[in-house]
């Protein structure tokens, strides 16, 4: 028997990434080929956004995708989470000429205050909802505290682009096929803090650690090229990553509902105090996933060097949640 169609909302739906993500959501990339999709588009109420909007819209229509069974096009957050299962909310204020990011925190939280707002008074009780809009992690803290009704551990932000630039970058260094590589974490923000962690990551059941054996790589090539990586897409293309953003968006949406089969992955979640972290605090972990629920990876040793670079990345965010603070409700 034919499944239910899942509503799918996805925010900032003209942009670049969305873009790069829409058609994957049409043709089964993220929640599987059997699994027909109702895609809810929201852009900001602006004439040429919503007429952009209109020709991705077009374009869709004109993949005739076989599992897209609906597509609405929104201009109001309270229509486009009308009933939705899984939000993607990658629509966010970028940072423009002269701005702090104090400004950029602030114009997001208000954003992201009203979409958690949204998602709380008209989305499924089970929404699950992937913040890419940065600063993401705090975003969805945001959105997470604006929504008291729903499941706090519903809101997640997107650590996976990391995820998958570290596994890159691991694979490329020790000459391994990135599908043989397991374990591999990124710890904390969604920002050039960071900690990738290879110190658990197994290929082919070597550990990647004892195979690289080079604290100095780790420390002065590895951990700033994986940071700074959307910095260094920027400075090439002239734009900030879009394809392998909304790669990393499908493969977080789509390991959360259907499962990892006991292999890690890393996804930005609030802390239930695990490592320390605060609980709330919407951090980047570990986690294994199984049916549509995810557990973070208890009991790893933390050493030293990791210990101070957690604490780092865990500053920044502790200072992000501080200056939006007097903004939620
Ligand atoms: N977490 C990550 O790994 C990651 C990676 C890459 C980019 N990003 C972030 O994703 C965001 C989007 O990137 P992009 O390249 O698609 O940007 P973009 O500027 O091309 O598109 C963003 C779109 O969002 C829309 N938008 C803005 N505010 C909105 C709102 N309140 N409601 C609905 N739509 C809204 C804009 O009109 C625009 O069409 C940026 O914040 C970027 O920094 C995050
Ligand atoms: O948009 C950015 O600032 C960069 C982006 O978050 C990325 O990691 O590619």
């Amino acid at each position: 028997m034919a499944k239910t169609p899942m509503r799918v909302a996805v925010t900032g739906a003209a942009g670049q990434i969305g873009y790069a993500l829409l058609f994957r959501i049409a043709n089964g990339d993220m929640l599987g080929k059997d699994q027909p999709v109702i895609l809810q588009l929201l852009e900001i109420p602006d004439e040429k956004a919503q007429k952009a909007l209109k020709g991705v819209m077009m374009e869709i229509d004109d993949c005739a995708f076989p599992l897209l069974t609906e597509m609405t096009a929104h201009s109001d957050p309270l229509t486009a989470f009308k009933d939705v299962d899984v939000a993607v909310l990658v629509g966010a204020r970028p940072r423009g000429p002269g701005m702090e990011r104090k400004d950029l925190l602030e114009a997001n939280a208000q954003i992201f205050t009203v979409q958690g707002k949204a998602l709380d008074a008209v989305a499924s009780r089970n929404v699950k909802v992937l913040v890419v809009g940065n600063p993401a992690n705090t975003n969805a803290y945001i959105a997470m505290k604006s929504a008291p009704s729903l499941p706090a551990k519903n809101f997640t932000a997107m650590l996976r682009l990391d995820h998958n630039r570290a596994l890159s970058q691991v694979a490329a260094k020790t000459g391994t096929a990135v599908k043989d590589i397991e374990k591999l974490t990124v710890w904390g923000n969604h920002s050039p803090t960071m900690y990738a962690d290879y110190r658990f990551a197994t290929v082919d059941g070597k550990n990647v650690k004892d195979l690289i054996n080079d604290q100095e790589w780790n420390a002065n090539t590895f951990l700033p090229t994986v940071g700074k990586r959307g910095a260094a897409i920027i400075e090439a293309r002239g734009l900030s990553s879009a394809a392998s953003a909304a790669n990393a968006a499908i493969d977080h949406i789509h390991d959360w509902m259907l499962g990892t089969n006991g292999k890690w992955t890393t996804m930005g979640v609030p802390s239930d105090g695990s490592y320390g972290i605060p609980e709330g605090t919407v951090f980047g972990f570990p986690v294994t996933t199984e049916n549509g629920e995810y557990t973070i990876v208890q009991g790893l040793e933390i050493d030293a060097f990791s210990q101070e670079r957690i604490n780092l990345t865990l500053k920044e965010l502790t200072e992000e949640r501080e200056g939006v603070k007097h903004l939620l409700p």
